[in-house]
């Protein structure tokens, strides 16, 4: 299998997607790319949650996660986001097929600190095989962030951490964080490129705070293996290249950055 995007779309953003998001995933196929998308949906979370009287919590960015919490997320992610994006794919006359980590144990986790966080894991292994054979069909696979452990009990994992392990199990070319700002921004200025070393730089001064840290983390973490390139984007449509691929803020590896200046 020759070059697979894994795309995240955040859920900041997944109600706002433009037609000209799902026509650039359309774009890639068409280039002889195979798009994975592993999305979030961290606010439509925390409405259902108010909804349901449920208290919830972050702790370093993870969601603190009791059992009547782990439903709610499941509902959520699995049923409603997971499917409208799936029937938005389908929209744009592509084929799409929903999942979570829990469907043919595609995702299998570890609890990272049960005192603390309750049932939130990390990822420990991808069923890369059967996402292999979706991808041979032709499918996109779209991928809410549920895990298994290994006695068979469901996890909630951060979906950013959960896409930056997809990306590196299926030894993806490219990953992109779709979300709802342009990018990495300094002094309000979007950066361009960022270098691996500049990301503990900026979250150590404030700079990368909130939401924005797991997904430069993700990206430091699968740049140490095959991914040679990590954007951070915009899901609004505006920032396009000729060939509609998404613009926002290059992660890449010093050798590679080296390369590009030469
Ligand atoms: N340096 C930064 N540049 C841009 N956004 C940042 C930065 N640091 C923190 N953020 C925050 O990260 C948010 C994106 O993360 P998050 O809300 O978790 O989105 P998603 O649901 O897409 O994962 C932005 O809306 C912004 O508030
Ligand atoms: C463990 C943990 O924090 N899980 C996240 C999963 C969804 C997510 O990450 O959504 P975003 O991409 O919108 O942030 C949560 O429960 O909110």
């Amino acid at each position: 299998m020759e070059y697979i995007v894994v795309v995240k779309c955040g859920g900041s953003t997944v109600d706002e997607l433009s037609p000209s998001f799902f026509e650039s995933i359309c774009k890639m196929k068409e280039n002889g790319k195979h798009p994975v998308i592993v999305h979030g949906g961290g606010p439509a979370i925390n409405g259902m949650l108010q909804a349901l009287q449920i208290e919830t919590e972050f702790v370093d960015g993870r969601r603190k996660t009791t059992p009547k919490v782990l439903e709610t997320v499941e509902m959520v992610l699995s049923g409603k986001v997971n499917k409208q994006i799936v029937a938005q794919i389908q929209s744009v006359n592509e084929k799409a097929i929903g999942l979570s980590g829990v469907d043919a144990k595609l995702l299998t986790a570890t609890a990272i600190e049960r005192e603390t966080l309750g049932l939130v894991g990390k990822i420990k292994a991808v069923n890369v095989s059967f996402l292999r054979e979706l991808l041979e069909m032709g499918y996109i696979p779209v991928i809410a962030p549920i895990a298994l452990d290994e006695r068979g009990e469901k996890l909630n994992i951060n979906a950013d951490e959960a896409a930056g392990a997809i990306a590196s199990a299926l030894q993806a070319e490219e990953l992109v964080f779709v979300t709802d700002v342009d990018g990495v921004l300094v002094d309000g200025q979007l950066q361009e490129t960022l270098s691996v070393s500049e990301i503990d730089t900026y979250i150590e001064d404030g700079t990368i705070y909130g939401g924005m840290i797991p997904k430069v983390n993700a990206a430091r973490e699968s740049l140490t293996g095959d991914i040679k390139k990590v954007t951070i984007a915009n899901g609004n449509g505006k920032n396009t290249d000729e060939n509609g691929a998404l613009i926002g803020t290059t992660i890449m590896k010093e050798e590679f950055i080296a390369q590009e200046d030469a």
